[in-house]
């Protein structure tokens, strides 16, 4: 089965698939078999939607990320990305599509960051100007200044992180497509790349799709989840859903100035436990019946707050319940 010939518009799915199936012959001791890592996907993933594609290891996201930008041929059905055919189109489909692998890098060891964007301009055959203006505008939003006369081997993680987005979005492409982006990052460097996402998909409708382990990626940058399970969509639907769905909870550890607070009894909350004589209260919060903003008015009128933390429910945690409820 072939993707449907049709000329693309802007109203068009970025993404489409169609019983899109990989599978591969590997080796088992002497014999081979049949491993099918992508099995019968059909999805749609419309222009300016942030997309979290969670699952185990193996369950078939990679593959599902090489099918889409034509570097692997499906077994059978079909994947439009960006309204082209991603294997005969890959050289069209790469104008319009940048890759981010936070495993390995696309810039060039040896050469200070700049060389690798001047590269990276000429194989998309920038004009100049443009070139100009984005170069900027990427330099000032992932605050590159400071390295960019640095070769690429003498950045640190973050660093280089930082400069492996710009290189995948210095030709303004309209899906970014982030393969675990944020993996093994310090706190304020995952908030720095989180928060050029946003600014980048608000100021130019980008459309986003990122595989991660880090719950905080999908709770802040995807208003959808695909949780994948052996090649197959095991939830497609928001964050909260998928929380409801397999009932994890996020947790508000509140800390208070005296011991008198009571917290129990608070709309869209149950209350966990108290530590300390109740400086320390911990409340699961349903968040389809509520937000963290009502939850602190309620708790603010009640006691005086001295800090407040949210702990994510574990990724692991919620793709193994999704599972379970599957066997
Ligand atoms: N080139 C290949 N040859 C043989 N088997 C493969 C190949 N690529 C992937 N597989 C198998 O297909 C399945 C899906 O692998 P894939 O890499 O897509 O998973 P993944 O969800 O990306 O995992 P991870 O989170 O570990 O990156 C696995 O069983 C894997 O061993």
């Amino acid at each position: 089965m072939s993707a449907p010939a049709t000329t693309a518009t802007e109203t068009d799915p970025i993404i489409e698939t169609e019983g899109l199936t990989r599978r591969f012959s590997v080796r088992d001791g002497l014999r081979r078999r049949t491993v099918t890592a992508v099995d019968n996907v059909s999805v749609q993933i419309g222009a300016g939607e942030a997309v979290g594609y969670i699952g185990a290891n193996g369950a078939g996201k990679s593959t599902t990320i090489k099918m889409l930008t034509g570097i692997l041929v499906p077994t059978s059905g079909w994947a439009r990305t960006c309204g082209l055919r991603p294997v005969p189109e890959r050289r069209r489909l790469a104008r319009q599509v940048g890759v981010v692998f936070g495993q390995r890098s696309q810039l060039w060891w040896d050469l200070p960051v700049r060389e690798s964007f001047r590269i990276l301009a000429a194989i998309h055959s920038l004009p100049r100007e443009e070139e100009r203006r984005r170069t900027d505008e990427l330099i000032d939003q992932l605050e590159l200044s400071e390295f960019l006369a640095t070769p690429v081997r003498q950045l640190s993680l973050g660093q280089r992180m930082r400069a492996e987005v710009a290189a995948a979005l210095l030709h303004s492409p309209r899906l970014v497509i982030l393969d675990e982006p944020t993996i093994g990052l310090d706190v304020l460097s995952k908030q720095r790349l989180r928060d050029f996402l946003i600014t980048e998909r608000r100021e130019h409708g980008t459309t986003l799709l990122l595989t991660t382990h880090d719950m905080g990626d999908v709770e802040r940058l995807c208003e959808r989840v695909l949780v994948v399970d052996h090649g197959t969509v095991a939830y497609d639907g928001d964050l909260p859903g998928l929380s409801r769905t397999v009932g994890a909870e996020r947790v508000l550890v509140i800390d208070l100035v005296e011991t008198s607070g009571d917290l129990t009894g608070i709309p869209g909350t149950r209350h966990l436990e108290s530590e300390g004589s109740g400086l320390r209260q911990r409340l699961a919060l349903d968040d389809g019946a509520t937000t963290v903003a009502r939850v602190l008015a309620t708790v603010s009128a009640r006691a005086e707050v001295r800090d407040l933390t949210i702990e994510e429910p574990d990724i692991e945690d919620v793709v193994r319940r999704i599972y379970a409820a599957r066997r």
